[in-house]
Order: C-alpha cells, then structure tokens, then sequence
C-alpha cells in the first residue's frame, strides 16, 4: 500500500540571495538544501513549515508564500513523499546553526547545484522567478533519475 509522506521546505530570500542550508545527518546529508522536514500529526503544512525553519536555522518567516509541490518515488518504494514549498521574504530572528544544518546565503547565480539533490536544478528556476509549479521525479536509487514532469501552477 502506497503512503504519502508530508515534508515542507522553506526559502529564505533577499533580493539576489538565498539561504541554504548544508545538511549535517540523516535523509539527504552532505547536500545543500532549503529548510524543512516532517510535518507532524495536529500541524498544517505551514505550521510544520515554520516550526522546521525556527528550527533548522532560528529564523520565523512572518510571511510564507506557497511557491510549489514536487512530488518524489523510488523505484520498488511504495512510499510518496510530497514536498511543499514556500519561500519568505519577511523574516527576523537571527541565522543559527542548528545540529540538522549549517545555514549559509548564496548568490541565485552561485547557487552549489553539484552539492544538491539532483532534481533541484529542474525546479529551482521556476522557485527563485516565484512562478508557482507542479514537479513529479521517480528515482532509481539516489542519483539517477528516471522520470521527470514539471508544469507551472497558476496558484491563487
Ligand atoms: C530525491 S528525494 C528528495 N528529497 C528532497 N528534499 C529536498 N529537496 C530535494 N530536492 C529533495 N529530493
């Protein structure tokens, strides 16, 4: 029986920067990436997308913009996990190291795509232009990509 696991991802943004996170443990660690996690049981989405931001990074986004969904498989894994994405320009608090990440601003143009997951470079631009989008990727094993679809959304 397929599940379908619930993450967030959120990214912090100034005018040509975003902040980035290196992984330091677990699911995906050595790569560079936004910020979120699980969403837990009694939270929404964008609650679970606030409460993983203050804790990765110590930063609360006073406003979060729905940017997108991506959708991941892996071959012969019954498991869905279903990313939703968000980004913030209104944010305070102060950049914290945390034990799950080590925050780091980034230049749009100088963006570590060879130390991410393979798919971000599919569905970054369409996240750092703030056009909504839809994106679906079935992985065989962690580095290999089998098949791919991506659409822009026109959210409200
Ligand atoms: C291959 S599965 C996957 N998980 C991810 N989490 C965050 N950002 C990604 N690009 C991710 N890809």
């Amino acid at each position: 029986m397929a599940s379908k696991k619930l993450l967030t991802l959120v990214f912090v943004r100034e005018h040509d920067k975003i902040l980035l996170g290196l992984k330091k443990r677990g699911f995906g660690a050595g790569k560079w990436n936004g910020f979120g996690g699980k969403v837990e049981p009694g939270e929404s989405i964008a609650e679970g997308a606030l409460r993983e931001l203050k804790e990765e990074c110590g930063l609360t986004a006073l406003e979060l913009r729905k940017i997108g969904l991506v959708e991941f498989e892996f071959e012969n894994d019954p498991n869905l996990l279903q990313v939703h994405v968000f980004d913030t320009y209104n944010y305070q608090g102060q950049i914290t190291e945390s034990e799950e990440m080590q925050p780091q601003w980034y230049d749009v143009k100088d963006i570590p795509y060879e130390k991410m997951w393979l798919d971000d470079t599919y569905w970054y631009p369409y996240m750092l232009r703030s056009e909504p989008f839809k994106g679906y990727f079935l992985y065989r094993g962690m580095d290999h990509i089998v098949h791919h679809k991506i659409e822009k959304l026109d959210f409200e």
